[in-house]
């Protein structure tokens, strides 16, 4: 038998504009991975160059609040004006066939997950400094100077709620921090209390 056949649940949050996008793709870029990412849905609009079904699901209003009826989200939660929400389906399945199943999502609705889900690693992402967080916003160039300042401002609030989260990562550098994630999830794997059982049952066979 094999030691720790379930994969993990790894929950990234971190403010808006701290990198969490970037440092994910430098994550999934790591060689011998056995991550997948949960697409979120959102009834935010595509940015330009941004996939349906990819980067997220964007869906209408409507649509969404018929899954939050339906029971059909882990979590959601509205993020400045819009709705964001993690799909439920796959996530058991992919946990069991031993994938690590990533989730970027905003501090409220990791905290959801924290709930219902008391297995899963959860990483808060922060900047080197403050102003990083505006700048790297500024940079992107993908909202507008007045939804810039909301996030940055709500920003002050997640960071309040840094401490519910098991490790801080600070995305100084993209792939160091990709890098540090994925010694998260290695310890994590080798962490007593996930492998005792199955350790236990192969030395009796
Ligand atoms: N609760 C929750 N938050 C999400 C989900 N998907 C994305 N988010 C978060 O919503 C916030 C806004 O996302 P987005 O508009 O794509 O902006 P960006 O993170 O600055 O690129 C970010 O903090 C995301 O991590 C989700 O399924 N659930
Ligand atoms: N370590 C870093 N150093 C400098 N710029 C970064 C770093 N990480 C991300 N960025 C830049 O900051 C901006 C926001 O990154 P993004 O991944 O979109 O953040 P988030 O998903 O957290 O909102 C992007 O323009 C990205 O290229």
């Amino acid at each position: 038998m094999k030691l720790n056949q379930r994969g993990l649940l790894i929950v990234v949050s971190g403010p808006s504009g701290v990198g969490k996008g970037t440092v994910r793709k430098a994550l999934f870029d790591i060689k011998n991975h056995n991550l997948v990412y949960s697409v979120s849905m959102t009834t935010r609009k595509p940015r330009e160059g941004e996939i349906d079904g990819q980067d997220y699901y964007f869906v209408s209003k409507e649509e969404f609040l018929d899954g939050i009826k339906n029971d059909k989200f882990l979590e959601w939660a509205e993020f400045v004006g819009n709705y964001y929400g993690t799909p439920l389906d796959k996530i058991e399945a992919q946990l069991d066939q031993g994938k690590e199943v990533v989730l970027e999502i905003e501090v409220e609705g990791a905290l959801q997950v924290r709930e219902r889900m008391k297995d899963a690693v959860f990483i808060f992402i922060v900047p080197p400094g403050k102003q990083a967080l505006y700048d790297r916003l500024k940079k992107r160039g993908t909202e507008s100077e007045e939804i810039i300042k909301q996030r940055v401002e709500k920003a002050d609030k997640e960071f309040l709620l840094a401490y519910k989260y098991d490790y801080i990562v600070v995305n100084d550098d993209v792939n160091n921090a990709a890098d540090r994630i994925m010694a998260i999830i290695r310890a994590e794997h080798a962490k007593t209390e996930r492998t005792i059982h199955n350790y236990i049952k192969m030395l009796e066979e």
